[in-house]
């Protein structure tokens, strides 16, 4: 950690100074530094192997990185506090910490032994110790807000695609995060299943959620987010404003990627 620490207070959710990740000899994320609002919906878009779900991943220490540092909601992410110094933690202090976080996988990662409703109290019934007639009052809620009040006892196989990112996004709300993560979540779906999550998350994000997206759809980062970082080789190498980068982007290669998408579209 060759950051000096800063105070804990800040209007940032997640602040990322600096990061590196290296697997091995590959590096993988380069010196990234991002700061996100609270409120604040951000897309991370750029070309397969840029490093997205690494950083997402790096956010709530899935992840370990190699270098730099990552606060989520003041707290450095996977370490203690003392003083000026930093010691790693783990088991239920790290998963404290990572409540702070939802995060949403683009393959849905549901228990497949559960039904939607099991899936939904698992974490605030084991891992918070909520009682479970709060956890089951409170998943019926989310799966009504996520269109899916009738499937409550509905297993994953019984379920669509989208639907099952759905409960994903229940079960990820149920922890009652303060950021939410998406790594790709409708890219595992066939396309006509795409619009039912994109309008859950667009629901989220109008909500007040701050939101990291990393995401193939463009119109989503176009219509929903404030704010789209492009990605390439583990660098940011453009960021701004949805209209700006999107529409007129200025770095030559983002301009290639952008172009690729839309002659595709
Ligand atoms: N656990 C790991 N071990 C070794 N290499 C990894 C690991 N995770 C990711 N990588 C490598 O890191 C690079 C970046 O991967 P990452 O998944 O972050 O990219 P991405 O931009 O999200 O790509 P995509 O859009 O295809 O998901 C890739 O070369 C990948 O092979």
């Amino acid at each position: 950690m060759q950051e000096t620490l800063s105070p804990k207070t800040s209007d940032h959710p997640v602040e990322i100074n600096s990061l590196v990740k290296a697997f091995g000899a590959q590096v993988v994320l380069d010196g990234i530094s991002l700061n996100v609002k609270a409120g604040e919906v951000l897309a991370i878009i750029g070309p397969s192997g840029s490093g997205k779900s690494t950083l997402l991943r790096c956010v709530n220490h899935l992840e370990k990185p190699t270098g730099g540092t990552i606060r989520v909601c003041g707290d450095y992410i996977g370490y203690r506090r003392k003083g000026n110094v930093l010691r790693e933690i783990g088991g239920r202090e790290l998963a404290r910490q990572r409540a702070r976080t939802g995060m949403v996988f683009q393959n849905f990662n549901l228990y497949s032994h559960k039904t939607a409703l099991e899936n939904i109290i698992e974490s605030p019934v084991h891992v918070r110790g909520v009682d479970v007639k709060t956890a089951k009052a409170r998943a019926h809620a989310l799966l009504e807000r996520v269109g899916l009040a009738d499937r409550a006892d509905a297993y994953p196989a019984q379920l669509s695609g989208g639907q099952q990112q759905r409960v994903a996004i229940a079960r990820a709300l149920a922890g009652e995060p303060e950021v939410m993560l998406f790594d790709e979540p409708t890219s595992a779906l066939d396309p006509e299943l795409v619009g039912e999550v994109l309008t859950v998350m667009r629901e989220i994000a109008e909500s007040g959620m701050t939101m990291i997206v990393v995401t193939h759809e463009i119109q989503f980062a176009h219509d929903v987010c404030n704010r789209v970082v492009f990605m390439a080789d583990g660098k940011i190498v453009e960021e701004g404003a949805p209209g700006d980068v999107l529409d007129n982007p200025q770095a030559e290669r983002t301009q290639a990627f952008l172009g690729r998408f839309n002659a595709r579209a």
